[in-house]
């Protein structure tokens, strides 16, 4: 599992290597290492490298690359950030180690290297960048040669994937070390780093185990054992039986993304339940999925409970009528479990405590999929602030529920505290109807039992990568049918 650390608690695990033996000059040495490896790797024919050093360690670890780098025989000038003399620690030593030509950082010569090492601010920037920094930071990013960044790009604050302030070295890649941090998945910083680099500079396993990550990368190991498969005696309805309550006739395409999705992701059965005249519309399109009115069989709810429903979507082209708060009302009182999307959240404008308290009558787990503006649609005025991940990690323990942040860089995350950050969407994927679906994918994974967490991570990834399969040309029509040759790979 690819955990992603805090920048706050990458510092703790510095602090705590030290305490198990393992110096800070010993991990800067091997950082240092690890930025010249990465840039002999990725511009072997670097002859002139130009190494800009700030004021802390992520200075001090330029420092180190900058003698390695020497010592193989490659021309460096190092431009420094403030008086040497200012130095401190571990930098201090590394920037003594360093006996080659040093300049102030207004004089660096951008025209001259065929790399340039960014080494002015990592962890510790604090705010944004200004005076000699910030004009530094311009004059890189003019220059056109490529930029090795030293743990995160300088101006780029490795929490939030913000630039500070707006302003940030544009890296061709990134070289960090021990974890990623939420700001090298998380957009705009996933574009400002360039492919990162991880490498291991020898932080004792002791001063790793206490650090509580900030969320994960979305991959299969973190939900594989939870996404079943089905069982050699299954049939269809112990499999999972998915409902998606749909809208009017001429609203019916979204419900119907869903179901065909949810169907696609493993459900044994699916059911379509709205007006006849909507059911005659999805009629005309679906053959195994079942059509149902929510008055037939004495309503909805018995639906639900004699047909054994294990999960319900709801929300896709759903309308904001009266009929499908209802229909929500009784998923959940019947035990359910809940993806909500798209039109329920119009529903509860503002009143993101209405849901919550509607989502907590039932026992089912419960998955909320908003993009931006429905998020904010549900929030109002009270919307958490902060990054992504802080806003989704606050809704979702707000809610009592799984909040799955929609965007190119999806944020999953559980009342728990528990967070992952997809980066496997392609921008194909921005497309209309392409929510519906994931929707749908998440109502069939939990409808086969997976907890929501789990199910919306999976459907996430999954999503991304069925969007793949397609490639250029996509349409939301398009992604049930690739689901297959994903699942199939896992
Ligand atoms: N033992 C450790 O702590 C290790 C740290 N490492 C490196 O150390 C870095 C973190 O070092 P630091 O915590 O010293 O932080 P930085 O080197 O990122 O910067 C800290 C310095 O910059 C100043 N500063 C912050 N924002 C500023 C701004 N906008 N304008 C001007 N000055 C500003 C601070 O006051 C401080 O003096 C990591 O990113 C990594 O590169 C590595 O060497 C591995 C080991
Ligand atoms: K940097």
């Amino acid at each position: 599992m690819i955990e992603l650390l805090s920048p706050q608690g990458m510092g703790e695990v510095d602090r705590a290597s030290a305490a198990a033996g393992v110096s800070g000059a010993t991990l800067m040495d091997n950082a240092g290492r690890a930025v010249a490896a990465s840039a002999q790797r990725r511009w072997p024919d670097a002859r002139r490298v130009l190494v800009l050093a700030g004021p802390g360690n992520n200075g001090g670890d330029g420092f180190v690359a900058a003698r390695i780098l020497a010592e193989r025989g490659i021309e460096i000038v190092v431009a420094a950030l403030g008086d040497r003399s200012a130095l401190r620690g571990d930098a201090a030593a590394a920037a003594s180690a360093w006996t080659g030509e040093t300049r102030d950082l207004a004089q660096a010569d951008y025209a001259w290297p065929d790399l340039i090492v960014d080494a002015l601010f990592g962890a510790g920037l604090s705010r944004p960048l200004d005076g000699a920094a910030a004009e530094a930071v311009g004059r890189v990013n003019a220059s056109g040669r490529p930029v090795l960044a030293v743990d995160v790009p300088s101006g780029l604050d490795g929490a939030t994937g913000e630039a500070l302030g707006g302003l940030a070295v544009q890296a061709a890649a990134t070289a960090t070390f021990v974890r990623l941090k939420p700001g090298h998945v998380l957009l705009p910083g996933r574009s400002i780093c360039g492919p990162v680099d991880l490498a291991d500079i020898g932080t004792p396993a002791a001063a790793l185990a206490a650090a509580k990550p900030a969320a994960w990368l979305n991959r299969p190991e973190l939900w594989a054992d939870a996404v079943p498969t089905p069982a050699i005696d299954a049939h269809k309805y112990t499999r999972g039986h998915v409902a998606v309550w749909s809208g009017p006739a001429l609203r019916t395409g979204a419900a119907r993304l869903a179901a065909v999705a949810a169907f696609r992701a493993g459900a044994g059965a699916v059911t379509i339940v709205g007006e006849r005249d909507a059911l005659q519309v999805h009629a005309a399109h679906v053959t195994a999925i079942m059509l149902r009115e929510p008055g037939e069989d004495g309503g909805w709810a018995d639906i639900l409970k004699e047909r054994r429903v294990a999960a319900v979507a709801i929300g896709p082209g759903a309308g904001v009528g009266d009929g499908a708060r209802l229909a929500l009302a009784q998923a959940r009182a019947a035990g359910c479990a809940t993806v909500i999307d798209a039109d329920v959240f119009s529903m509860f404008p503002g009143d993101p405590e209405g849901l919550a308290k509607l989502i907590a009558t039932g026992q089912g787990g419960a998955a909320l999929t908003p993009h931006d503006g429905e998020f904010a649609r549900l929030f109002g005025s009270a919307a958490p602030a902060g990054s992504r991940l802080e806003r989704a990690t606050a809704a979702a323990a707000r809610l009592g529920a799984v909040i799955v942040l929609k965007g190119p860089d999806t944020v999953v995350a559980a009342p728990d505290g528990r967070a992952a950050i997809a980066d496997n969407a392609p921008p194909d994927l921005a497309t209309a109807g392409a929510g519906d679906v994931l929707a749908g994918i998440c109502a069939g994974l939990m409808a086969q039992r997976a907890p929501a967490f789990e199910a919306a991570a999976a459907a996430v990834w999954l999503h991304g990568e069925a969007a793949k399969v397609v490639g250029r040309g996509l349409i939301a029509d398009d992604l049930p049918a690739a689901l297959p040759a994903v699942l199939q790979r896992l």
